[in-house]
This record gives structure tokens, sequence and C-alpha cells, in this order.
């Protein structure tokens, strides 16, 4: 279990997360949502120790997480949004090299990365350098490379950025399969599809505030199933509705161009921050 108490972190005196409460149970797939600037990379910084909070602290399993517990450093392992890798080795020798830092024997390093490559597809690929893999390549073997040392946790930020339709199916997939093998998730995503499609709970962040957690259905359920989309001369106008009849009513008396559909949680997202940003 993952606990985040009065988490706060300041760049100077610029407030990026602002005491940040939240729980996250073990084998939860959980996502933090917002906007460019939201706080959310610096939250999975806190969690992986590259970043000390200014405020609060982190709990895993109920033990305080700082830089010098390592065996509580070893339960999370994390994927962040640059490649971190080095262009000249292969993906064998950057599985080796990582095993290495964390002395594993070699045994058990070859072991684990053939699995690990195997299942995610990489295998055929092993004996490529880095600078020759495409970006979807890249980011599974970051994904294989923290899951090395059998992490608990898995941190991800944004780990589908930039890939295509194809590419970002198979992460999902990939990541689906680890959740259900227990693995604790945390993921952070501009994509709200991603979320909808992996996670069991989300959470919003804006400004550094973390607004609202909540499963994505029941987000969408509060919300209304049905969305009618009217084209306004000023643009989309969306309409939500708890029932079908409602919304078809609705359909039939507006004079509008419109259309029905079910509600997403892109439309939740919209609602709850864009209005925010809006206001700003
Ligand atoms: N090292 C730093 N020094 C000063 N300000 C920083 C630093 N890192 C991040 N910030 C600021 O903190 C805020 C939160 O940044 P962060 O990268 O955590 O947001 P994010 O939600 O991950 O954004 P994105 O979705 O664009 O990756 C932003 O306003 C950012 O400019």
């Amino acid at each position: 279990m993952i606990e985040l108490r009065n988490l706060s972190k300041k760049y100077d005196h610029f407030l990026a997360v602002d005491n940040l409460n939240l729980t996250i149970e073990t084998g939860e797939f959980f996502g933090l949502l917002g906007p460019n600037g939201a706080g959310k990379t610096t939250t999975i910084g806190m969690l992986s120790t590259l970043l000390l909070p200014t405020e609060g602290e982190v709990l895993i399993d109920g033990e305080k997480l700082n830089r010098q517990n390592n065996q509580l450093k070893r339960k999370l392992s994390v994927v962040t949004q640059e490649y971190s890798m080095r262009q000249d080795m292969t993906m064998d020798e950057v599985m080796e090299y990582q095993g290495r830092l964390y002395y594993m024997p070699l045994k058990k390093i070859r072991e684990r990365s053939e699995e690990l490559l195997e299942f995610c597809g990489l295998i055929d690929f092993r004996k490529r350098t880095v600078r020759k893999l495409s970006g979807g390549m890249k980011r599974k073997l970051m994904v294989c490379r923290a899951l090395l040392t059998e992490p608990e946790i898995l941190l991800l930020d944004e780990p589908t950025a930039g890939m295509d339709a194809l590419a970002r199916r198979q992460m999902w997939n990939l990541l689906k399969q680890l959740n259900q093998q227990k693995l604790t998730i945390l993921l952070t995503t501009h994509y709200m599809e991603e979320a909808e499609t992996l996670c069991d709970r989300v959470g919003f962040m804006c400004d550094g505030v973390l607004e609202e957690t909540d499963a994505p259905r029941s987000m969408i359920e509060m919300l209304g199933r049905y969305t009618v989309d009217e084209v306004c001369p000023g643009g989309m106008k969306n309409h939500y509705f708890h029932r079908k009849e409602e919304a078809i009513q609705f359909l039939s008396d507006c004079p509008q161009e419109t259309s029905l559909r079910s509600t997403t949680l892109e439309d939740v997202f919209l609602e709850k921050v864009g209005r925010q940003l809006e206001r700003k």
C-alpha cells in the first residue's frame, strides 16, 4: 500500500504539489491525470525518492520512505518520461547493467531478462542497440528494466507518450497483464482513454492540488452515461443525461445538429478540470 500524507513540494517559492493526501491499495491500478504542469511528475519524483518532499511523507506498507532505506526503495521501480538508456548498449546489456547495479547474480539477471523480454515481445531484438529501437520498443525496454528487480510497485510517468495506436495498445495489454499479476501500478497520462481502459481509480490533479479521486465508471455515472453533442454556432456544446430516453427526447427536440454517444472519462475531465482552466 502507498500512502501519501500531506505531501508538498516547493521549487524555491513555487508550490508544485500542495498538501497531497492519497492512499493506493496493494494491487490497485491508479491513474494520476491533469493538465501540463499540474504536478504529476513531481509527485512521481517524490515517490521514487528522486525528489525530496518539502513537507509530508510517503509510506510504503506503513513504513516511511526515504533515500537511505534501500530495502523499502526496492519495492518500487520507476519508468521516467525521458528515455534514460545508453544508446550504444544492446537490450541485453541494458538489462545486465541494471541487474549489476542492484548486485543481482548474473544467472538470475539472464534468466529474468529473458523472461521479461519474451513477455514484452522484445526477445527477437535483444542484440539490437537502443539507438536502433523504435520509441515504443524503448518504452517497453524501460518497463522490462524496471521489472528486473521484481518490484511490488511500478511508477510510470506517461508510458505511452508519443506512441502510435498499435504500440499504445500493446503497452496497455502489457500493463494490464502485470497488474493482473498483482503489481501495484501508478501511472500518469494525458490520454483519458488510457486511464479509462486501465485504471481502477483515477485522480484529477490541477495546480498541484488533487481535486477528486474515484473509479472512472463512477465519475462517468455521476456526470451522466449519455452525452448529446450539439453543434452550435460558437462550437460544440455537450449535454449529459443519466437516462437514454431523456437524451433521445432532447435530441429530437433540439433544432440544431446533434448526436448521441456514451460519456467518456475525457468528458468528465473536461467538465471538471477544463472548466477550472477556462476560468483562469
Ligand atoms: N526543477 C524545477 N524547478 C522549478 N520548477 C519546476 C521544476 N520542475 C517542475 N517545475 C514546475 O512545477 C510544476 C509542476 O511540474 P510537473 O513536471 O510536476 O507537472 P506535470 O503535471 O508532470 O506536467 P506535464 O504533464 O507537462 O509533464 C510546473 O509548473 C513546472 O514548471
